[in-house]
């Protein structure tokens, strides 16, 4: 077995940081699978399609290469976010971008990943697993900070209501929806910065390494 990390959480959690830190920490390669469903909705849009329009979405996905993941600017703004989320609810676009994840999950010396269903779907045999959280509030003010200190326009409120609306929708949809695996660690990062969460992060990996002989 090798050392697969999942992490998983709602919009905001950061769980994209404490991923990144992991696999700087332990030497491993890292996939935020997050900015693949943001690269299928940011190209239903610029298709001039519909974001409710499965055939087309999964064509999108289909078609999915590295050169569409190279604006993270765009990618990461805050419609991209909202798109992704709208296109992450079809089976066929879950179905097209699974193997690519499976496959970069199962490299030889291990990886880490973030997202919604890593623990549940992705790499359900992982044998270190997170569900990162915080209150909405909080996410929100940290999505807000963020988006706001690149130049983006948006009332907290919004940005509070966008979030608590894109939780709703994944962890509502038929789909791999969000849920925190039966055997993932759930880290509240309400009350924690950035080094602290990442302090209890690898704590829960290397629990998680000395029960499995990693
Ligand atoms: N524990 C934390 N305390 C304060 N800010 C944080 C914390 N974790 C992450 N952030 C910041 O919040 C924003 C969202 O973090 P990110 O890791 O992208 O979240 P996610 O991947 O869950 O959407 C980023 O600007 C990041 O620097
Ligand atoms: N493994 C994943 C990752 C993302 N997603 C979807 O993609 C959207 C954007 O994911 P993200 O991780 O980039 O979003 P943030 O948490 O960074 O805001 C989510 O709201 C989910 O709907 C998913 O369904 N499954």
């Amino acid at each position: 077995m090798s050392l697969v990390i999942a992490v998983d959480g709602p919009a905001a959690s950061g769980k994209g940081t404490i991923a990144a830190r992991l696999a700087a920490e332990y030497g491993l390669p890292h996939l935020d699978t997050g900015l693949l469903y943001r690269a299928v909705g940011v190209g239903v849009l610029d298709a001039g399609g519909s974001l409710d329009d499965e055939a087309v979405a999964e064509s999108v996905a289909r078609a999915l290469d590295a050169s569409h993941l190279s604006d993270t600017e765009r990618l990461t703004s805050g419609d991209a976010g909202e798109a992704a989320s709208r296109v992450a609810g079809h089976t066929g676009v879950r179905a097209a971008l699974l193997e690519f994840q499976r496959a970069f999950a199962a490299q030889p010396g291990g990886a880490v990943l973030d997202g919604r269903d890593i623990g549940t779907v992705i790499a359900p045999d992982a044998p270190a697993k997170l569900f990162v959280t915080a209150t909405p509030e909080v996410r929100a003010m940290r999505r807000w900070k963020q988006l706001t200190g690149r130049g983006a326009t948006i009332a907290f409120e919004e940005m509070l209501a966008d979030i608590v609306k894109r939780d709703e929708r994944d962890a509502g949809r038929g789909a791999a929806p969000m849920v925190q695996a039966a055997d993932a660690v759930l880290l509240d990062t309400t009350d924690m910065g950035i080094e602290a969460a990442f302090d209890a992060a690898r704590r829960i990996v290397e629990a998680a390494r000395a029960k499995h002989g990693l």
